[in-house]
């Protein structure tokens, strides 16, 4: 147990802290440490609200544009600005990564661990009225926040998002399906084409997504999926396009051109640099620390998984875009490590490090 913390760490994490060259006195900032949230764009006149609902002054980031930081101890998510879609929480050092991402007017971009989702409420925020937003995450459950998020926000006009495996998922932006079509579909397939998203759909077609998900999913475990398209907007492109259109397969010459401008790999980590994650394991015992975060076999895994997610999105990366890769973690090995390993791998990718 070590005598700075405020909380107590267990032995196991500080040898995890220990292997891994890190101080554990990091994690007595951990209450000290302001909580961040981002201002939806259009809602900067609501900053004196704001500061009188939650009692506290909200601190521009100047160099985050939209974040604000407040004291530790604030609920953000009990708050009526909350509520009514005005603000959402995200760490500042989220906010680094996707502004990382420069993204620019039309990018197509891909954002491969997409779900909860803030860093791709953020993207589509700054894409605004162009581009297009591909969001994917292997967990079924935390891509339902994800579209939650979305559809709370009114963020997903440009996006699509699908449970898929980031190691493996190859489709392409979606505006070049219908670019490169080279024979309109069939009048029967052309019948069967994505409509407008609802969510509350007609009982046979609720009926029927219910069927392809169970498909898609068993297809999942086989490993000949295709990925679950669940969710997609009015301007994503998905929108009249059939399900071969939307899963056409494409040729690695034709990623070059037609790949993604941006790609983000938020990649699963240990989380071990999230204070704030940590210091929940203190409510949810300290054993599910051990077997979610310490285990050395997964960690071992974890940085394999981590070099995968890496290279699926470069493979998906136009010639010429931007790839950003990050994590919660603060180890070198699932950091640098992954990177030099990667870079050693491709050739022909340029780099460039941040902390
Ligand atoms: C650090 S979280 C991403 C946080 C997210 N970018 C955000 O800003 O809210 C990592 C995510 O990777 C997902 N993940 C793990 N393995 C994956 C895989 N093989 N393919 C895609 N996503 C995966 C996890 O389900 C988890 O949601």
């Amino acid at each position: 147990m070590e005598e700075s913390s405020t909380f107590p760490l267990p032995d196991a994490f500080l040898d995890f802290l220990k292997a891994n060259g890190l101080d554990p006195s990091i994690y007595t900032a951990s209450d000290s440490t302001p909580r961040y949230i981002r201002l939806k764009p259009g809602c900067e006149a609501h900053v004196q609200e704001v500061e009188a609902e939650m009692k506290c002054n909200l601190k521009k980031v100047g160099w985050l544009p939209g974040f604000y930081s407040l004291p530790p101890d604030i609920q953000i998510a009990s708050s009526k600005a909350y509520r009514e879609g005005k603000i959402y929480g995200v760490d500042a050092a989220s906010g680094a990564a996707v502004m990382a991402l420069d993204i620019s007017e039309g990018d197509h971009v891909l954002d491969l661990c997409a779900a909860p989702g803030a860093k791709l409420c953020m993207i589509s925020e700054l894409l605004g009225d162009s581009g297009s937003l591909t969001g994917v995450d292997v967990a079924t459950h935390r891509m339902a926040t994800c579209k939650t998020m979305v559809q709370k926000y009114a963020l997903g006009d440009r996006c699509r998002l699908f449970v898929a495996d980031g190691t493996t998922f190859s489709l392409l932006p979606v505006m070049f399906h219908s670019d490169s079509r080279s024979c309109e579909p069939a009048m029967d397939e052309k019948r069967d084409a994505f409509r407008e998203w609802t969510s509350r759909r007609p009982y046979k077609e609720r009926k029927k997504a219910t069927k392809t998900r169970k498909t898609d999913a068993s297809q999942l475990v086989l490993g000949t999926h295709h990925p679950e398209l669940v969710f997609y907007g009015r301007h994503s492109g998905v929108v009249g396009l059939t399900r071969n259109e939307l899963y056409q397969t494409v040729c690695d010459n034709e990623v070059s051109s037609q790949g993604y401008d941006k790609v983000l790999v938020d990649a699963e980590c240990t989380h071990d640099g999230s204070l704030r994650h940590i210091q929940k394991f203190e409510h949810w015992g300290w054993s599910t620390l051990q077997r979610r975060v310490l285990d050395a076999e997964r960690t071992s895994s974890l940085t394999i998984l981590q070099l995968k997610l890496l290279t699926n999105g470069f493979r998906l990366l136009k010639v010429g875009g931007s790839i950003i890769y990050s994590t919660c973690s603060l180890t070198v090995a699932q950091n640098e490590d992954v990177v030099e390993q990667f870079l050693k791998e491709n050739a022909s990718a340029g780099r460039s490090f941040c902390s």
